[in-house]
């Protein structure tokens, strides 16, 4: 989420926040939050039966090659062994592979209210998931038309503000280090409130297809967020209360991005420069036209082919610092291979407060690699001047410690 555009607010009193001084680095395992690991990637599954489930249903597949320390995670290592048994509780059942790219892979459906075991998916950098019930790729369309109708209002329109959290940041407009890419944002997506007062601004006469629409897609983002969330604190052994804590102090961004096609003289296809996000994670959607790569372990570009109804998930800074470095933040960039315009989507989430290594995630092997550190004041650094002539991984710069 490389905002260029510094709209900084001031902070929200925290229900998670702890005076950081009274927290040495041994005592500092309370109140984290914790994630996912790299990227999942959430597409249409055929074979699932929708019937088994009560709400939310997904299937999660992931390649194997499982390292069960998982001290540090990229795409492409760190997948589990497809031999690694599955807990399968609740409505969950485990398929056959099921994924048609991806070799030898096993598929576990789950759903939200789900306590599926994910240990042996925590540590992935790549999985796919299918989102299907709950889901409808009517929804997807309706929603990246709305998309589209906002992005195509005048430059003026856009630049309205909208929000007054602490994470907003309204539109960013294309500017010379990224000519091809704008985007623009709505703060808590999942709340029809929210939805309408943004609608609003756009549109003083207002617009319920657009705001219907958004509101309907990002409702199940979030849920979906949740889950995954839910199943990240379960892999890690991290006590639910905590988690309850957590969901209660998320808070989402959801942002719509847009990529025109390149003009006569232009000679670069760079669609957004390679970067790593400062959210915790980030759900996106590349809808039909891809583009999106991510950076391997071994430092190898890959393309993540998009599909109508599936999503990624990353790992942004925040959980790769939550994690002691044991889910490392997904880099990734945008290249426009298609001379086409590309619509794609993103749901951020931030916590609100402190966020701390939990205790389980802190032992000899692996001693606190960071101190507590404010999720939107991390923000703030993002998206600084300061940050921008790091030479470290900002997230680094901002809270590491160096043993
Ligand atoms: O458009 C995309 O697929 C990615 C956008 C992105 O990475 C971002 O805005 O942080
Ligand atoms: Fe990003």
């Amino acid at each position: 989420m490389p905002f260029s555009q510094a709209d900084q607010r001031e902070r929200e009193p925290s229900s998670l926040a702890e005076p950081t001084s009274a927290r040495g680095p041994t005592t500092q395992r309370r109140n984290s939050h914790p994630f996912l690991p790299a990227i999942s990637h959430l597409a249409r599954h055929q074979h699932a039966a929708p019937h088994r489930v009560r709400s939310f249903h997904a299937a999660i597949s992931a390649r194997p090659s499982f390292n069960p320390r998982g001290s540090c995670t990229t795409v492409a290592d760190l997948l589990p062994s497809p031999r690694a048994p599955l807990v399968q509780r609740g409505s969950s059942t485990l398929t056959a592979p099921a994924y048609a790219n991806q070799s030898a892979c096993d598929t576990w459906h789950v759903s939200s209210s789900l306590p599926i075991t994910l240990r042996h998916v925590s540590h992935l950098a790549l999985i796919t998931v299918s989102v299907y019930e709950n889901f409808p790729l009517e929804l997807h369309d309706s929603f990246f038309g709305a998309a589209k109708d906002l992005l195509d209002l005048p430059d003026e329109t856009k630049m309205r503000k909208t929000g007054d959290r602490p994470a907003s940041i309204g539109y960013v407009p294309q500017r010379p280090t990224a000519p091809l890419y704008e985007s623009i944002g709505i703060d808590s997506p999942h709340t029809i409130e929210q939805v309408e007062r943004f609608t609003n601004v756009m549109w003083p006469q207002g617009n319920d297809t657009f705001s219907d629409a958004v509101h309907s897609f990002s409702k199940r983002l979030v849920e979906f967020a949740e889950m995954v969330t839910r199943m990240v604190f379960e892999s890690y052994g991290v006590n639910m209360r905590l988690f309850n804590t957590v969901m209660e102090s998320t808070f989402y961004m959801l942002r719509m991005f847009k990529y025109r096609t390149r003009l006569a003289n232009e000679m670069s296809n760079l669609g957004l420069g390679s970067h790593t996000d400062c959210s915790f994670i980030t759900i996106l959607h590349q809808h039909h036209v891809d583009g999106l790569q991510i950076k391997t372990k071994d430092h190898r570009w890959i393309d993540v082919k998009p599909e109508p109804s599936s999503f990624i998930v990353f790992a942004g800074d925040a959980l790769a610092a939550w994690s002691n470095d044991r889910v490392r933040a997904c880099e990734h960039h945008v290249i426009m291979k298609e001379n086409k315009v590309r619509h794609s989507t993103g749901l951020f989430t931030f916590i609100k407060g402190l966020v701390h290594v939990p205790k389980e995630l802190v032992d000899d092997d692996h001693p606190l690699r960071y101190k507590p550190f404010d999720h939107f004041g991390y923000f703030r650094f993002f998206i600084s001047e300061e940050a921008k002539k790091c030479t470290a991984p900002r997230i680094k710069a901002y809270c590491g410690i160096d043993n």
